[in-house]
């Protein structure tokens, strides 16, 4: 049976992920989101909408914003069996290790946290980032999956994974989650999970390109497929179960993030077929697009564990090596045969 306590919830950064998670989950739970620019919560607050991030949705009334860090964590400290807490973090990786910094201070119950990627000047995980700043006896999880923003804001169907080694910690993750039009699976593969959700914007941002390039259908195929096949490989060599990569947050990621244009990196491999140049990508933009950063971590991650990952390295030659997309692309296709299944 299916545990539907009412949660206190606080939901620490306020992008376009973290507003739609706190809409969706303030209709079941207590929730309090948490922006680091004061000036901004005071907008969302007088709008009761995230116009900046998430335009078009409005906050529903339960839902209470603040700036003041202590209140949002003070919010969650004392659960009871009854009223159990969950603390999330939404911020892109690059926020997630000052925000850890900042929970050290704090006897907190428990952290999950929603980013995808790779720290960029370390090359670690989430889950090894938090591990490294908050020790092990803090219960962690990623939740994770395909899972577009506005989709889950507008109370679209979607279904997710949480992956923690605490048992009790994903437990309480589906209690909290789980319901209304969210499904939650569960499991214990922490690298999988992660590796499949980092790797996947950088695959995004090669199928918008060869999308953008009017490569065809079948070069989009060929991408995602090949894709899969670099993420399982990284996965393996960094001890992630291969099966994680047929799930939701490998496969179902990826397939989402390269096929909808609601993706940030897929439409960053769109403005690149378009020969924008990247700081003006990511400008107008005004989002992050984790597979920027991700593909340089991700390459030199795989050349330091000896990892064949050509389509990475195309993505991160075009970004950053001001390699032509078009060339790079007859270049892919030109490599010598390889052994599908090696
Ligand atoms: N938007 C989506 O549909 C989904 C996003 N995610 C992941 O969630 C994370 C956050 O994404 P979004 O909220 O969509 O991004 P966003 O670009 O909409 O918002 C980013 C938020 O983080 C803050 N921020 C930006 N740089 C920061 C930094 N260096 N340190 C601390 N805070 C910083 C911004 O002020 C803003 O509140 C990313 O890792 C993304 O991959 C995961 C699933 C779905
Ligand atoms: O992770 C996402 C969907 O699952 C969102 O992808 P983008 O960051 O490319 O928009």
């Amino acid at each position: 049976m299916h545990d539907t306590k009412r949660h206190k919830i606080t939901v620490l950064g306020a992008g376009a992920w973290g507003t739609a998670v706190a809409i969706a989950l303030a209709a079941r739970h207590d929730v309090l989101m948490w922006g680091r620019h004061a000036e901004a919560m005071a907008a969302t607050e007088r709008a009761r909408e995230n116009l900046e991030y998430l335009p078009g949705f409005p906050l529903p009334p339960g839902l209470r914003v603040t700036s003041d860090f202590d209140a949002a964590v003070g919010h969650v400290l004392h659960g009871t069996d009854d009223e159990p807490t969950l603390l999330i973090a939404a911020c892109p990786v690059a926020g997630l290790r000052p925000l850890m910094e900042k929970l050290k201070a704090y006897p907190i119950p428990n952290v999950v946290w929603l980013c995808k990627g790779f720290e960029y000047d370390t090359g670690l995980l989430p889950h090894q980032v938090v591990r490294e700043v908050l020790g092990a006896a803090v219960p962690a999880a990623v939740l994770s999956g395909p899972s577009f923003a506005q989709e889950v804001a507008r109370g679209l169907p979607c279904a997710l994974s949480v992956a923690s080694d605490s048992p009790a910690l994903r437990e309480r993750v589906v209690a909290a989650v789980h319901g209304g039009s969210i499904r939650v699976y569960a499991c214990d593969d922490m690298v999988g999970v992660e590796v499949g959700g980092a790797v996947k914007n950088i695959l995004a941002i090669a199928t918008g390109a060869s999308d953008g390039l009017g490569m065809g259908l079948n070069a989009r195929a060929a991408l995602i497929t090949r894709g899969l096949a670099e993420i399982t490989r990284l996965g393996i060599a960094l001890g992630a179960k291969p099966a994680t990569f047929m799930g939701l947050t490998g496969m179902g990621d990826l397939i989402l993030t390269c096929t909808g244009d609601l993706s940030r990196n897929r439409r960053v491999g769109l403005a690149l077929a378009q020969g924008k140049a990247l700081d003006t990508i990511i400008a107008e933009l005004g989002h992050v697009a984790e597979g920027v950063p991700c593909a340089k971590a991700v390459r030199e991650l795989a050349a330091k564990l000896g990892v064949d990952m050509p389509i990475t390295n195309a993505v991160a030659g075009v970004l950053f090596d001001g390699v032509n997309a078009t060339v790079m692309a007859k270049q892919l296709i030109a490599r010598d045969p390889r052994n599908e299944l090696a």
